[in-house]
């Protein structure tokens, strides 16, 4: 290998600072959609026909290309072998063919009768066809927002190699979970605009995808050069990743602790913020504008945490640490939402505890990757965790819509009937997202002691001194 004392790109702050900004707005617009309907479950049953179990399997629907055909290992390979550029756009393309196809499964024209709703009609008849329609849309939106995250994840490792890398990272999820905010505050407002529309929401946020795409299209000029720049000082032979790389990631331990805690503990998050605004509608007795306004307190939290605590990985670490005490904080929120009497304060110190959960594992769980996986593939090291973390994230919304609809018989059958005062009780479901968080917390313990055993360095400080 040629060491050369070359002034690279990423080594001004400015430059990789400018590149970041630019990779999370495409996450940022992403996160957006991924929660668009998330506000308006309530008004979709209503207005679709789409029950709790309906709606599970619409939200769940997002990660099935990625587990089921396998998509988010083949995006691995792909961004392993073609890099981030290519990697990046195809993902933002993926969003935008995927969410178009979600607003024609929910639109006014399709559930009137438009092209295709006679043969989506036809079989499956617990599922309307305007859900089958949205699931495949989103589906497609999923391999792309997913190989996004893979991508993203990928370049900042690059970017702030030996830099601050984990605060970066606390950045461009801060970025993320802003886009989470804004959709918990603007899709329950642009759908009670008159006529009150499920639509509206879809489509604009929808749209603000394609502002993504350009962003990160920028994004590949300056990565063009910065490969340039690296290309004199690495050996690109050593790059290229090979099958039997898989094998190493799924034959370590420590790698599978990770990736099931993740898998654990994101089960407990990303499937609660779909069914959190009816569990705080139904519990609390308010409207779906009261609740969504409440629950973007959660992001808001993540948003200004996970930066700092990735600051403070960095200079201090602490890793294992974090990923234990973010396990605690969620499965006792959980806890209180399911057994205690719910008054308005009591939710909003959850959120906000629950928020700052949020912060902790997310800030110490992606950065610690690059400690466990050889930078060669990491690309794939990140795909396998986002595959495994995938199968739980489809999972759970539909074993939360089941268990939903199975502990509160015909509650269903009323709504839609327009029975007026009619309320789901969310104590199961929640008592399921809290067991989750115990599971979390005994892999948090074993991977502390592993680390302390086989000196991993996740407790360690990221910046070298
Ligand atoms: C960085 C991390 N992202 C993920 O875990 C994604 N696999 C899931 C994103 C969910 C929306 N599709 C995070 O946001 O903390």
């Amino acid at each position: 290998m040629t060491q050369t004392m070359q002034r690279k790109l990423n080594d001004s702050v400015v430059a990789r600072w400018g590149a970041l900004i630019l990779i999370a707005l495409m996450m940022f617009f992403a996160y957006m959609f991924v929660d668009v309907i998330s506000p308006i479950s309530s008004l979709l049953e209503t207005q679709r026909g789409w029950s709790p179990d309906v709606y599970g399997t619409v939200v769940g629907s997002e990660y099935f290309l990625n587990v089921f055909v396998l998509f988010l290992i083949f995006a691995g390979i792909i961004l392993d072998k073609m890099g981030v550029r290519f990697t990046g756009l195809l993902s933002a393309g993926l969003m935008i063919i995927g969410a178009g196809i979600k607003l024609y499964g929910i639109s006014d024209y399709f559930v009137g009768g438009g092209f295709g709703w006679e043969f989506f009609n036809s079989f499956w008849p617990s599922m309307p066809g305007s859900a089958k329609v949205a699931c495949i849309g989103f589906a497609i939106f999923g391999c792309g927002a997913e190989m996004a995250g893979v991508t993203v994840s990928r370049a900042i490792a690059r970017w702030f190699d030996g830099k601050e890398m984990a605060l970066a990272m606390g950045v461009e999820m801060a970025i993320a979970r802003l886009g989470v905010t804004a959709v918990f505050f603007l899709s329950p407002r642009l759908a009670a605009i008159a006529p009150e529309s499920v639509v509206r929401p879809v489509a604009v946020v929808g749209a603000l995808l394609c502002i993504g795409f350009l962003t990160f299209l920028v994004f590949t000029f300056m990565d063009r050069k910065l490969d340039r720049q690296m290309g004199n000082i690495e050996e690109i032979e050593e790059d290229k990743f090979k099958v039997k790389d898989l094998g190493n990631l799924f034959g370590s331990k420590t790698f599978m602790i990770v990736a099931f805690l993740c898998v654990l503990y994101y089960s407990a998050i990303f499937p609660f913020q779909k069914f959190a605004v009816p569990m705080l509608q139904n519990t609390l007795a308010i409207s779906s504008q009261e609740a969504s306004d409440l629950f973007a307190w959660f992001p808001i939290g993540a948003m200004i945490l996970t930066p700092l605590l990735g600051a403070f990985l960095d200079f201090r670490g602490k890793g294992a640490t974090m990923l234990i005490l973010g396990a605690i904080l969620m499965c006792a929120c959980h806890l209180t939402f399911a057994l205690v009497p719910l008054t308005k304060p009591i939710a909003y110190i959850a959120i906000i505890l629950l928020g700052v959960s949020f912060s902790l594992v997310p800030a110490a769980l992606w950065p610690s990757v690059p400690k466990l996986v050889d930078g060669r593939y990491l690309g794939s090291g990140y795909s396998v965790i986002f595959w495994i973390q995938n199968l739980g994230l489809w999972a759970f919304p539909l074993i939360i819509g089941k268990t939903l609809q199975a502990t509160n018989p015909g509650v269903s059958e009323q709504i839609q009937a327009g029975v007026e005062g009619v309320t789901y009780n969310y104590t199961v479901p929640m008592l399921v997202f809290a067991s989750l968080g115990v599971l979390a917390f005994f892999l948090g313990i074993w991977l502390k002691r592993l680390d302390t055993k086989n000196h991993y360095g996740l407790e360690l400080p990221n910046v070298k001194k």
